[in-house]
């Protein structure tokens, strides 16, 4: 029973981790996860200095790796930024888009996601597109509402060939370092509504197949009462994934919850 979408656990390093550190890690990483035969897909997502050191060390690994931001243009007078066509060069297969740390700090609106989902689809790059409410919207009632318009804002005109090509992160902004996570309750009130959204805008059969996540605090504590839920389609975790025995027990969980067998 239950659905055919395979988990996704995506480590967002944020800005942690020196080229060396994090060869390290994934170089450990790769000894306890890989050779699960894609039962869970597990990704990592450093900072930009350190992606050609994950690369190489994960190179023929079932583990990806993806980028936390990038510029819609592919290339041209942008100081300080970099384009899909350079990640994708990286080998990158994700990127992180929407993240309220980049909406909250560094001004990125809808219309500026929108640009950097396209640009990303374009490329071949999957984007991990994050949204979620603040505190006092979910006080107010309004998270559902909150996720659903942030969802369709960001796709407004988007042309997806197929469902596998983006995936969701509803990340509510009062779990994220917090350590207060969502409830599983929570996480799968908006997770469906956002399903049903995708279902509205692609149809059912997308809907079904594309992923939406849950990331706010993920822990090995946590980890088992979202992935009880069908609904969640795996997490985006930031803390936890920067050390190796969290990380690889949230793996380890989620393989022996929702792992699929080929
Ligand atoms: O923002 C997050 C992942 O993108 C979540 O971060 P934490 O897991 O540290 O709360």
């Amino acid at each position: 029973m239950g659905n055919k979408r395979t988990p996704l656990v995506a480590g967002n390093w944020k800005m942690h981790k020196t080229p060396a550190e994090a060869g390290n890690f994934v170089k450990l990483l790769r000894e306890s996860v890989d050779q699960q035969g894609g039962s869970v897909e597990v990704i990592v997502c450093p900072p930009f200095p350190a992606l050609a050191a994950v690369a190489s060390k994960l190179a023929g690994s079932e583990i990806g790796w993806g980028a936390q931001n990038m510029h819609w243009e592919a290339k041209g007078a942008f100081t300080g930024e970099v384009s899909a066509p350079m990640l994708q060069a990286m080998g990158c297969h994700y990127v992180i888009l929407g993240h309220s740390e980049r909406r909250g700090h560094f001004g990125e609106n809808d219309e500026v996601i929108r640009k950097k989902l396209t640009a990303a689809i374009t490329c071949g790059l999957r984007p991990i597109f994050c949204l979620g409410e603040d505190l006092a919207t979910r006080e107010a009632g309004q998270a559902v509402e909150h996720c659903r318009k942030q969802l369709r804002a960001g796709l407004e005109g988007l042309e997806l060939n197929q469902p596998l090509a983006l995936v969701v992160a509803y990340e509510p902004i009062w779990a994220i370092g917090t350590g207060k996570t969502a409830t599983a309750e929570d996480a799968v009130e908006v997770i469906s509504a956002l399903r049903q959204e995708i279902a509205d805008m692609y149809g059912e059969e997308f809907a079904s197949i594309m992923r939406i996540l849950y990331g706010g605090s993920v822990s090995p504590e946590s980890i088992s009462s979202f992935m009880k839920e069908e609904m969640i389609d795996g997490v985006l975790v930031g803390g936890a994934s920067l050390d190796i025995d969290k990380f690889t027990a949230i793996i380890q969980t989620t393989a022996k919850l929702r792992g699929k067998t080929a």
